[in-house]
């Protein structure tokens, strides 16, 4: 298991506001880590830090074996980064912005035209070729700020929340492009989001909070950190079933989640006691089973574990 990136007691501060305070991150080589947390937990900072942006304070930092904070250029050479406002050209096209981050990155000019095919097939963006960077959609925009941060064929990729306000639809395309740029060139990726869905699609994840990792692992390791069960239940109507779950013994939280409702509870329900808190008010039981808690749920026991 190599290394891609690694931090130790990372520190940095502006003025009396400590962003990393004693930041401890792994990320293995080849794998999509997501970091997640809640605003102003430290993660952009983080990230400019790795980027060799951002000098820290204190800690040591390491990407693909360079020292950060002794060798930022060489780091900056390594990686591919996408900050929360990537500066696209907007007066010119889909190509041209390529060409222009190609000549930035100092690509050989001699692979210019094959690397940006191959983006453009990539990033799915071919057909739009020719379109100004600023007639574009959201999510079509972030897949060509994409394209631009993979131009020099980076080791490493580190993205700071690349889909916020983009669409779903846009979002799970500019994810299995994410996935396969990973199967494909064996890069890694480290990625914040506030999406828990983008989180599930991570090999690892690490909440931050505080500046510091008050959990990391696999979204499977963090779903057992959870105590206690979650279990789906179909109601109708559905509407009203929701304070009645609350109100059995041992429920610690109810939550909607479509059509469907997410119980929390220290143990399994059984269904007959569900059904005869329904009963007097008309609602039916359809289902009941126990399924992993989504990462929204880890999300939310570890906030409330850390207050
Ligand atoms: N350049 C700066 N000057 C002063 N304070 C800053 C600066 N950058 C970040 N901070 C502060 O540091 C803390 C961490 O911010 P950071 O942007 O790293 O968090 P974040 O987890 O990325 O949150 P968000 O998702 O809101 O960007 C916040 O309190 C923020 O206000």
């Amino acid at each position: 298991m190599t290394l891609a990136i690694s931090t130790t007691d990372l520190r940095r501060s502006f003025g009396v506001i400590q962003a990393v305070a004693g930041l401890n991150l792994e990320v293995t080589q080849g794998q999509i880590y997501g970091l997640v947390g809640p605003d102003g937990a430290g993660k952009t900072t983080a990230l400019r830090i790795l980027c060799g942006v951002l000098r820290p304070d204190a800690g040591h930092a390491q990407v693909m074996g360079v020292d950060v904070g002794r060798d930022p250029e060489g780091v900056r050479k390594r990686i591919g980064y996408m900050p929360q406002r990537f500066s696209l050209y907007g007066d010119l096209t889909v190509r041209e912005n390529m060409q222009f981050f190609a000549e930035v990155y100092g690509v050989p000019r001699a692979s210019h035209a094959a690397l940006i095919t191959r983006l453009l097939a990539f990033s799915r963006l071919s057909p739009f070729q020719s379109r100004r960077a600023d007639a574009l959609s959201g999510g079509m925009k972030q897949k060509l700020a994409l394209a631009c941060a993979l131009i020099h064929r980076p080791d490493v990729l580190m993205l700071d929340e690349p889909t916020t306000g983009v669409d779903p639809v846009s979002r799970r395309e500019f994810w299995d492009i994410l996935r396969e740029a990973v199967t494909q060139d064996g890069m890694t990726v480290l990625v914040s989001t506030p999406y828990m869905d983008e989180a599930d699609r991570c090999h690892a994840v690490g909440f931050m909070r505080a500046g510091a990792l008050m959990a990391a692992g696999t979204p499977r390791e963090l779903q057992r950190l959870v105590p206690g069960v979650v279990l789906e239940v179909q109601a109708h109507p559905y509407q009203g079933a929701q304070a009645h779950l609350h109100d059995l013994p041992g429920v610690h939280g109810v939550q909607i989640f479509g059509d469907r409702l997410h119980v929390i509870a220290e143990t399994e329900l059984a269904e007959e006691d569900v059904r005869a808190a329904f009963a007097p008010h008309a609602i039916t039981l359809v289902s009941l089973r126990r399924i992993q808690p989504t990462m929204e749920e880890v999300f939310m026991y570890l906030q409330r574990a850390a207050k």
